[in-house]
């Protein structure tokens, strides 16, 4: 007879809990999965699925405005975005199908639903049954985080949550926040034909990611209407009639107010912590989240955490790897593996989106100084994408003198999808000219943007070369491949 009834429970049913539950289930182990709402965490059902539909609106609405680019006119008197809700509903609805506990059943996890409590490091409580397991797996996520200043309770200011429970778009919106969230749902809306204000407190919108890459971001997203206020500090918000008043302070001190339809906050996460009685397990947290050592082991040796909840990580692909670690240590110990996140890709999904793996050069540049090379590669020069009548665009790649790759930035037309293939080279310790041998068909973004890094990598690393250090000839035909390569940057 068994000392517990589960040999793992997982508290949380989203990237992190589905992820570790899996895994374990996996390796034939007896687990309990436990979600107070519905399976599929916020990624589903409240961030990345909902964020991302309402991106896709946004963007048909632009093409839609942009067919005479593509030789195509039509009569548009009236233009209506009243279905957008419904289809991020049925969106949602359409992923989340698949995510049912009859599915999970069927793979060997047990599932219950209710708010996990802790009565002690081995049983928690679900409601009125009591559960014991070896070991736990805590990954609750996290919600939006709310700023304490008047005003935030009134109810035209939404947060990320609330804003799709809207039946209608606001016709103009405040953002409070110019971080991932708040850059991608700004611009959504205002490809919906939305009149939008972002807010940031910092000196820039995007302020984590490359400087420069913000900067053509930034330059092209003014073009497209959308309004960016940096450097301001927001006072209070008050009712308006049946508006918003928003009262901030400008980065030179002077105070004024701004007027909106709705204010949508978009300024971090708050780790899902209370309730689950974390002291009774001995389990220690701050304010930033549950605290874990770097194999995911909180202060209570059979219980883990992962995800949104550990303040480590808020982004889906670094969640589900730091939870399969969380996983094998909880599950196969004497092979511990350490949380890391060196190797990452993250996309910022704007329009178009940028993508990034590694560092900064602002970064790069505190960590290596002088020794560095940046390739540059403009949208405006590639065939492709004036084809496409999106010749916007930067790709900057930032590389070791001996040519390894150390930061990818790219925004622009499939960002999201080409950033994949540097991030493979940089993963696997390749350096950037690799990519001049590798054919790329033409005419594809890859080719365009990706192979010309390589070769602008493998002109310079020939023009370094050994031969021509010692003053030796380059054979006639050496050098025409050189000039052909230039001639096509
Ligand atoms: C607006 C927005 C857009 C985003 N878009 C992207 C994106 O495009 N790509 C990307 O990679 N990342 C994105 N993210 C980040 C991503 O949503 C999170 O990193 C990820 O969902 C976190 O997963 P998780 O498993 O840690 O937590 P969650 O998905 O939050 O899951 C936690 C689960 O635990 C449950 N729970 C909480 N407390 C208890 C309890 N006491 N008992 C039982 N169950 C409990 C919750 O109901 C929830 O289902 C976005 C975030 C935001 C805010
Ligand atoms: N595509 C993606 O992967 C994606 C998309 C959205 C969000 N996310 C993740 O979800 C998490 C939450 O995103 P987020 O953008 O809400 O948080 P964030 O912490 O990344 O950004 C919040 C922004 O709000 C600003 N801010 C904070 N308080 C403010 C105030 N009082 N006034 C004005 N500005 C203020 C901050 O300076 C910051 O720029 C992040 O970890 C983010 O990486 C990921």
């Amino acid at each position: 007879m068994a000392r517990f009834e589960y040999d793992l429970i997982v508290i949380g049913a989203g990237i992190g809990g589905l992820a570790t539950a899996s895994f374990a289930a996996g390796l034939g182990k007896r687990v309990l999965l436990v979600e107070k709402e519905r399976i599929g965490g916020s990624c589903t059902l409240k961030t990345c699925m909902p964020t991302k539909s309402l991106i896709r609106s946004g963007v048909m609405a632009n093409v839609l405005q942009r067919a005479k680019d593509y030789g195509l006119t039509y009569q548009l008197d009236h233009y209506n975005a009243d279905g957008v809700f419904p289809y991020i509903n049925r969106v949602i609805a359409d992923v989340n199908s698949i995510d049912t506990p009859e599915s999970f059943n069927a793979i060997g996890i047990n599932t219950a639903f209710g708010s996990a409590q802790f009565i002690d490091r081995h049983h928690v409580l679900v409601g009125s049954r009591k559960y014991s397991a070896d070991r736990f797996i805590i990954a609750t996520g996290s919600r939006p985080a709310s700023i304490g200043i008047p005003g935030t309770d009134i109810p035209g200011c939404l947060d990320v949550e609330s804003l799709f429970r809207l039946k209608t778009l606001p016709a103009t919106m405040v953002v409070i926040g110019g971080g991932p969230a708040g850059v991608e749902l700004g611009l959504a809306l205002r490809l919906l034909g939305q009149e939008v204000t972002i807010l940031e407190v910092a000196d820039s919108i995007l302020f984590r990611e490359d400087r420069e890459i913000v900067q053509c971001l930034v330059d092209h997203v003014k073009k497209l209407g959308l309004k960016i206020i940096t450097g301001c500090k927001v006072k209070e918000l008050q009712q308006h009639e049946s508006q918003v008043r928003i009262t901030i302070t400008d980065s030179d001190g002077t105070l004024r107010d701004i007027v909106s339809d709705a204010v949508l906050m978009t300024i971090g996460r708050t780790p899902n912590i209370e309730g689950l009685n974390l002291e009774k397990a001995g389990v220690e947290y701050t304010g930033k989240g549950i605290t874990v050592n770097r194999h995911l082991q909180t202060t209570q040796p059979n219980i883990f955490a992962c995800g949104d909840v550990t303040g480590l990580s808020q982004n889906a692909s670094m969640v589900e790897k730091q939870s399969l670690a969380a996983a094998n240590n909880a599950i196969v110990p004497v092979f511990k593996t350490r949380q890391n996140f060196e190797h990452m890709v993250s996309v910022i999904f704007t329009e178009p989106p940028l993508a990034r793996a590694g560092l900064t050069e602002e970064e790069a540049a505190a960590r290596f100084g002088k020794r560095i090379k940046i390739y540059r590669y403009d949208y405006r020069n590639l065939r492709r994408a004036k084809m496409e009548r999106q010749d916007y665009g930067m790709a900057k790649i930032i590389c070791r003198t001996n040519g390894k790759i150390i930061g990818v930035h790219i925004w622009g037309e499939r960002a999201e999808e080409l950033a994949h293939e540097m991030q493979l080279l940089k993963a696997t310790g390749k350096p950037l000219h690799f990519l001049h041998s590798v054919s790329h068909a033409y005419p594809t973004f890859a080719e365009g943007v990706l192979k010309r890094l390589g070769d602008m990598a493998y002109v310079d690393r020939m023009a370094g070369n050994l031969f021509v250090r010692l003053g030796l000839k380059l054979l006639p035909g050496f050098k025409n491949n050189l000039k052909a390569i230039k001639a096509k940057l």
